[in-house]
């Protein structure tokens, strides 16, 4: 593939070659225009100018919108108000070409157990690597992948990381966008640098390497949040950080469990969570972290069935699901997933006030000031009225985390919050948290793969496992 002096939106590129077989790793911060790469090697672009454009044809694309889009045509075909039970989706080995003719494949992605599961009882991990092997059972001779590593836990990395060598020997040509250091695998033959709307780089990795860590790090973070205003904002919203006194309980599971279908994800287990006791939850992808989290949130039904108090109200005992949720700031890939109501990028964050997914209630102008300040803390005060799905994903990220956080509620739950963020942003939201934490001001309960998240702030840590059968 070759592009010569070409440019699209936010984004110019003077001259890009590719060979055939060649794995190439793009490298940029949110909104270094890598983006807007992404689609034009994706086929997603209709406005380009170019002396001359040569794309991958037909290529397998893996983007954070397409696996909206197939939750969004799997949310439409859900049948479970017919059935007497809960409908689990299509089945996972529906998506692949012949499954029969890719056992290694499929053993060498360990999706061997997952291939009957319905899409909806698949994890992140697992619908990520589904949509992949969806994709190269297809026969494409391109990848185009966005970000692949978010959400993974450090097996399925690796198992991914195996399998996407595998399509390099095989001689697939691979394009992935990566925004973190980390992230950076090692049968990458190839880097491509986006930095502020221009591709600066572009060669073998071992010309590039040294490049990497700046490019990564350019420029400071869009999530410029300010202590000041979550003090003020709770002030305004009549909370007094100083009413949760460290004895006071937050949560209390005792030998709780739940599961899908009659089979448990996780049993016995025990979590209590005073106030100012910050969380951190770690464990391999699918071992219920999750749905843990949304038992407490009161998204999950198995919150009616466990010994489970929330602020100290026993779940069940006739209490309202949005009084509890008024003292709770949320994000989580649930929420972001079904967040496709319509809806500009304010409304979005206004909705954080009122616990609702998309926006049915009259505001104040104190309550769209208040909006427009988190606007401008995340850098997107031009596209408070840009609808909130044209976003890119990561500034969707940005928003959902400023919608968590305008109430400064008393319980803030994230659940894998900074996925999609480069590695800039997600450290400026833990700098945050963390100053969060000094100041008292809410409670944090943490979900994270990224070890570099797992900061000293958190007080207690509960790491979980899977059920062994
Ligand atoms: N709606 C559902 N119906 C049936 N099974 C489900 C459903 N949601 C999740 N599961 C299954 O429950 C298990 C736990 O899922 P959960 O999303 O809680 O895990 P997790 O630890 O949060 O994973 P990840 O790190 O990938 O986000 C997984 O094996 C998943 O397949």
């Amino acid at each position: 593939m070759r592009i010569i002096n070409a440019s699209a939106h936010d984004l110019f590129v003077d001259r890009f070659e590719a060979g055939p077989g060649e794995a190439w790793c793009l490298v940029g911060t949110n909104r270094s225009g890598i983006n807007t790469f992404f689609k034009l090697l994706a086929g997603e672009l209709s406005d380009v100018k170019a002396d001359l454009l040569e794309l991958p044809k037909n290529p397998g694309v893996v983007s954070f919108k397409r696996q909206q889009a197939l939750f969004e045509e799997e949310l439409k075909k859900d049948d479970t108000d017919y059935l007497d039970r809960i409908d689990p989706g299509t089945r996972a080995a529906a998506f692949l070409n012949n499954p029969e003719d890719h056992g290694d494949l499929i053993r060498a992605f360990a999706m061997a157990d997952s291939m009957d599961k319905g899409y909806r009882q698949l994890s992140t991990g697992q619908s990520r690597k589904l949509m992949l092997l969806a994709q190269i059972t297809r026969g494409v001779e391109s990848l185009v992948v966005q970000a692949p590593y978010e959400g993974l836990d450090r097996t399925s990395r690796d198992e991914l990381d195996k399998a996407l060598a595998v399509c390099h020997q095989w001689g697939l040509q691979l394009f992935i966008t990566i925004h973190n250091r980390g992230d950076l695998p090692d049968w990458c033959t190839h880097v491509g640098g986006i930095v502020n709307g221009r591709m600066t780089h572009a060669g073998p990795r071992a010309e590039i390497m040294d490049q990497v860590e700046a490019i990564l790090r350019t420029g400071p973070p869009d999530f410029k949040a300010s202590i000041a205003d979550l003090v003020q904002n709770g002030k305004s919203s009549g909370r007094d950080c100083a009413d949760d006194v460290p004895s006071m309980e937050l949560v209390r599971l005792q030998k709780g469990s739940a599961g899908y279908d009659g089979k448990p994800v996780f049993s016995d287990l025990d979590l209590c969570i005073h106030a100012h006791e910050h969380t951190l939850v770690t464990g391999p992808n699918g071992c219920g972290k999750s749905t843990l989290l949304q038992m407490i949130m009161g998204d999950h039904p198995a919150c009616y069935r466990n010994d489970l108090r929330i602020f100290g109200i026993q779940r069940g005992t006739g209490e309202s699901i949005w009084e509890l949720k008024q003292h709770m700031g949320i994000v989580s890939p649930d929420l972001h997933r079904n967040y496709h109501v319509p809806g500009n990028t304010l409304h979005c964050i206004i909705s954080g006030l009122f616990d609702s997914i998309g926006l049915y209630r009259r505001y104040t102008p104190e309550e769209e000031k208040k909006a427009m300040k988190w606007l401008e803390r995340t850098g997107l005060a031009q596209e408070a009225l840009t609808p909130f799905r044209q976003l890119s994903y990561a500034d969707q990220r940005l928003v959902l985390i400023a919608r968590a956080l305008i109430k400064t509620p008393r319980l803030l739950i994230l659940d894998e919050a900074t996925q999609g963020l480069d590695e800039p942003n997600r450290l400026a939201v833990l700098d945050f948290l963390e100053q969060v934490a000094r100041e008292r001001l809410s409670t944090i309960l943490y979900v994270s793969h990224r070890e570099d998240e797992y900061r000293t702030f958190f007080t207690s840590h509960l790491q979980m496992s899977p059920l062994t059968p």
